[in-house]
């Protein structure tokens, strides 16, 4: 059930609008998902499997399927071949469109739909920080960056206001997925619709416009800022951007293109500072094969008082020759050597993004590519290199059917005749995790947190 004070605000802000939206409440659910561009990419998937129906028009890889496919039980889901993502939750990553090479923020992460997204943008280059104030939630948010195969992101756990401290005018391009009322997502979830409140909408309002006071300081001059929720509430959408303006003369609001169904924010409701908001974007679910969405795309103006990017000291980390069992893992299993700089963590070994800010006193979970853990005089290569590298790069692969995979996914042993050694256990072309083979029989390296039955 809507609440009732939910649903008048929505006829005070609709007008005559009002039945069609309520009328959406009726209308089953979009399944969507984008293809993650680091793994293949859409021709190569699509030609694999049969659920992918038409493209979601505003952002790469996105695509509809249909309602009795379970893309979340298929192999390829383990491997990281795509990421189940709301239609409309794609907007606001297409918008920020970082490019390979620069700084990106996702300040407000996890579970890590729109990292991911921008993950992919990024192609592999530059370094892209996630972070999540939530220590439960940023693990979750790790586990996805390591599915999808992200070797240049940095995980880390803190509240925006000490980051602000630690990155001034560092980033070229931030993302602000801020914690909101979620009306928008009413109809998909119960807990949103109990969690509901007008005393709520204040709050995230002012949560929101402290988050962005944070994201402000960390951008560079020049750079782009986009600022989204998932609700419908004008205090938390337009009402947040204008007060947000109204303090920080050097931003403005960028002009972006709207696809059908999308449209200006709501410039004439209450105050009159809030013109110029149609620049803004709202995403209706009774407008476009969406839920409800806001986003503002901000651009901090380039002779902006903190001036030039503020590039801080890198993180020099170890050198190839440092890591003697890693050099030798990998001269005898990948084709490609892996290039740059190292980190050790206890006994956990990981490759540096380019641009790794100094780490100390950040609380990390994942600095770059995890690549594996030192063992007595050993190497054991980590689940999340098996996902970063494609099976072209290792050179002892296996490669298994569907059904194969789903034994694999489960903890099964394989039987294989072969030199003795690590293999990369791949499903039909898209990497899945190790086995270690010996004597015709294939240890199966997947993790056993991770093991499930498809
Ligand atoms: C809308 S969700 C982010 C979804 C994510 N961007 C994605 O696409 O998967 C907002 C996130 O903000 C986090 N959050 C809550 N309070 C916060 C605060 N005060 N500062 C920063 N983030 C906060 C929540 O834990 C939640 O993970």
């Amino acid at each position: 059930m809507l609440p009732e004070q939910f649903l008048n605000r929505m006829k005070n802000l609709l007008g005559e609008e009002y039945a069609d939206f309520l009328a959406s409440y009726d209308r089953p659910n979009f399944q969507s998902l984008r293809v993650n561009l680091l793994k293949g990419g859409e021709e190569d998937l699509t030609k694999k499997v049969n659920f992918l129906k038409d493209k979601v028009p505003w952002a790469e890889g996105g695509y509809y399927y249909g309602n009795e496919a379970r893309p979340g039980r298929h192999p390829f889901h383990e491997a990281g071949v795509y990421y189940i993502q709301e239609a409309s939750a794609m907007a606001p990553a297409a918008f920020l469109a970082p490019r390979p090479g620069e700084r990106v923020l996702d300040l407000c992460a996890a579970p890590g739909g729109k990292s991911t997204q921008l993950a992919g943008a990024m192609r592999g280059k530059g370094l892209l920080v996630c972070n999540e104030i939530h220590p439960q939630r940023a693990k979750i948010l790790s586990g996805n960056i390591e599915r999808m195969g992200i070797g240049n992101a940095l995980v880390i756990n803190h509240e925006p206001a000490y980051l602000a401290k630690r990155f001034p005018a560092y980033f070229d391009k931030i993302l602000v997925d801020a914690p909101c009322s979620g009306e928008g997502m009413f109809r998909k979830s119960q807990e949103a619709i109990a969690e509901w409140s007008p005393e709520n909408i204040e709050m995230c309002a002012q949560r929101q416009r402290d988050i962005l006071e944070s994201a402000a300081v960390m951008l560079r001059a020049g750079g782009r800022l986009v600022y989204s929720t998932c609700t419908f509430a004008p205090e938390e959408d337009e009402g947040t951007i204008s007060s947000f303006l109204k303090k920080h003369p050097e931003f403005y609001l960028e002009e972006v293109e709207k696809y059908p169904g999308m449209t200006g924010g709501m410039s004439s409701v209450q105050e009159t500072d809030r013109e110029g908001m149609d620049k803004t974007v709202r995403l209706w679910p009774y407008k476009l094969k969406g839920e409800g969405h806001f986003v503002a795309c901000l651009k901090k103006e380039d002779e902006a008082k903190d001036g030039a990017l503020e590039l801080g000291i890198e993180e020099k980390g170890i050198s190839l020759k440092e890591c003697k069992e890693w050099e030798v893992f990998q001269d005898q299993y990948l084709k490609v050597p892996l290039s740059g700089f190292y980190i050790k963590f206890g006994e956990q070994l990981y490759l540096l993004p380019e641009k790794m800010p100094l780490l100390a006193g950040l609380k990390v979970l994942r600095p770059g590519l995890h690549l594996g853990a030192f063992k007595k005089n050993r190497f054991e290569p980590a689940h999340g290199l098996a996902l970063f590298l494609k099976p072209k790069e290792v050179k002892n692969t296996l490669d298994l059917s569907l059904q194969e995979a789903s034994s694999y996914l489960s903890g099964q042993t394989l039987l294989k005749e072969g030199e003795k050694g690590w293999y990369l256990i791949s499903v039909e072309g898209y990497s899945l995790g190790w086995g270690k083979l010996s004597g015709g029989v294939m240890k199966n390296h997947y993790p056993k947190g991770l093991r499930l039955c498809l």
